[in-house]
């Protein structure tokens, strides 16, 4: 007769529970007593107190821990602490000053990524945002980087004004839809610079694509802190487990992921079968070639198919929630604050004026419109404690101790609601950065929500002649892409649109308080809001604009 775990099959609860626990007491005694060592040096930043054998896994929540850390950073009266469960270390980064001394000045020295075990699990091919540092990461980097330079986005320019026109005639035309609207609009954009494909319509099975992986990642926890992350052995646990909810919630998603980076490379191929000589321009085709050319002349091509499909899908990944997510932040901010929305009209109005639509060069003469995008980011920073990065090497800050290998994250949202740096942190108030002359507060513009540090850079760059970090911080490739992407949708909205509060029954505007998610990214839940037409004339410009734009470039 068998022994009733013989049934379980593979997962012996008792003895892998043993095994899993000592592994745990061996490896944590060896490490206390190599932190020990150096702790003879100098003392570790300072954080909450740890749990036995758990350390901090259960004393950090997963809900909104950004939150949590800076209070802990009031309560320590310290920018930087310090955490480890199962001898994974982290240090979170609560002041735009730690940040800048250790991801850019001493870049070189946090350009690594950790091990992200839970995104491997969710079934990521080889990604850009994901890859450690080293001779992978600086190809991705070097591949990836060019197409999206300040110079070389102008490329975009015809398609994302294209589509913020699409975008905006979907609002007025499906109001109760606008989402639908805004969602198209970011991906179109992604979707035609990494693959050449078009989305076709409301219904394109793009949108849902996009929608499906979004949800799949915005809602996945902060990068690199799951149970998996901070102990790979569990990664192999059943999922049914009380404590491996993660790992379900990985396996659930997994298809999302999986079909955003199989489905439209498998669209472009086929495309490249039926057509050869096929070339749109697009970074898989570009790619491509550049792989065919280098066959045919018997060269070896270090960026294979794989990578090619990996950095694509990246494109996509990176692009599409991100851009999203800010619009939807900015409806909703617009529909807050009508003397906000009210002013970033005029001066579209007055510097546009009534008989076109904006253009790019009406975008540098919008400084209202631009504010209210940079404190759409104060207010809400997407990605609260940013990607977090990993040190190569044991480093000091103010006499406390950094151990090589420790994972850091940059609360950004700490620093973008630090009460010493902005007057009212959690008031939406776009003037606070014009000078005190102008009827602001002279409030420096928020730092961090494209991320720090030099990740990119090479190690000869990141040497001490060097240091100057501003002029270089560009650690999301995508920046200049989104920020056009988004100027542009958001003057054309102003000049088009009005957006207020939904109607109640009594048929009056019924303000609300809008649901957030903070596992993970940082998100406003799908919320109603009532868009209307500006004018008849707004509505006759955009709808002429579209039908010419049909006909025109794609
Ligand atoms: C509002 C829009 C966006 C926001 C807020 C945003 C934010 C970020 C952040 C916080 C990081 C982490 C940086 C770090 O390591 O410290 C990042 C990295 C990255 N972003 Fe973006 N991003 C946006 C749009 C885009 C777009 C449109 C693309 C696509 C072209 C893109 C591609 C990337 C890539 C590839 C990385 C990884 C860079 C690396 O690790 O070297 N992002 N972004």
């Amino acid at each position: 007769m068998k022994h009733p775990f013989q049934y379980l099959g593979a997962f012996n609860p008792p003895s892998t529970v043993v095994i899993l626990g000592l592994t745990v007491a061996i490896f944590l005694a060896a490490y206390r007593l190599l932190l020990a060592r150096k702790r003879d040096i100098a003392p570790l930043p300072p954080g909450p107190p740890s749990e036995p054998l758990l350390g901090h896994y259960r004393v950090v929540p997963e809900d909104a821990a950004f939150k949590r850390y800076a209070e802990w950073a009031k309560e320590y009266k310290s920018d930087v602490l310090f955490f480890q469960t199962f001898g994974t270390k982290w240090i979170v980064l609560n002041s735009l000053s730690a940040a800048t001394e250790l991801l850019e000045k001493r870049g070189c020295s946090y350009a690594d990524r950790p091990r992200f075990v839970m995104f491997e699990e969710m079934g990521w091919s080889p990604t850009l945002t994901w890859l450690r540092w080293g001779p992978k990461y600086q190809l991705h980097r070097k591949v990836l980087q060019p197409p999206f330079t300040k110079s070389r986005v102008s490329q975009y320019i015809v398609l994302q004004r294209r589509e913020a026109f699409i975008c905006c005639r979907g609002m007025i035309d499906n109001p109760g839809d606008w989402l639908n609207a805004v969602r198209r609009f970011s991906v179109a954009i992604v979707l035609k610079i990494a693959y050449g494909l078009e989305v076709d319509g409301p219904e394109s099975p793009w949108i849902q694509l996009a929608e499906d992986t979004a949800n799949a990642i915005g809602k996945s926890g902060a990068p690199a802190s799951s149970i998996m992350d901070r102990f790979p052995a569990t990664r192999h646990l059943p999922d049914w487990l009380p404590f491996m909810e993660r790992l379900r919630y990985a396996r659930t998603w997994r298809p999302a992921i999986e079909n955003l980076t199989k489905l439209p490379f498998e669209a472009t191929l086929k495309a490249r079968i039926l057509d050869p000589a096929t070339d749109n321009h697009s970074f898989v085709h570009t790619r491509m070639g550049i792989w065919n050319n280098n066959a045919i002349k018997g060269l070896a091509n270090d960026f294979d198919m794989e990578d090619i499909k990996g950095a694509a899908a990246t494109i996509v990944i990176a692009g599409n929630d991100t851009t999203t997510a800010t619009l939807m932040l900015l409806v909703l901010y617009l529909m807050q604050n009508p003397d906000a929305q009210r002013k970033a009209q005029e001066e579209v109005d007055r510097v546009v004026g009534h008989d076109k639509l904006p253009t790019w060069d009406d975008i540098p003469n919008l400084p209202y419109t631009n504010l209210v995008l940079h404190e759409t980011y104060r207010m809400n920073p997407l990605s609260p404690l940013g990607i977090p990065h990993a040190s190569i090497a044991d480093d000091m800050y103010n006499g406390m101790f950094i151990p090589k290998g420790t994972i850091v994250y940059p609360n950004v949202w700490a620093m973008c609601h630090d009460e010493t740096v902005y007057r009212d942190p959690f008031r939406f108030w776009p003037e606070r950065y014009l000078s005190k002359g102008q009827g602001g507060n002279g409030e420096p513009l928020p730092v961090g929500n494209f991320g720090f540090g030099r990740r990119y850079a090479t190690r000869n760059e990141l040497m001490p002649d060097h240091q100057n970090a501003n002029s270089k911080r560009s650690i999301c490739i995508g920046r200049n892409l989104a920020e056009n992407s988004l100027l542009i949708v958001l003057a054309t909205m102003l000049a088009t649109v009005d957006i207020d509060w939904p109607l109640g029954a009594d048929g009056k505007p019924a303000p609300f308080e809008p649901e957030w998610s903070f596992r993970g990214q940082a998100i406003v839940v799908p919320f109603k809001a009532s868009i209307s037409s500006r004018s008849a004339k707004s509505k006759a410009l955009l709808d002429a604009e579209v039908q010419a734009l049909e006909g025109g470039p794609k």
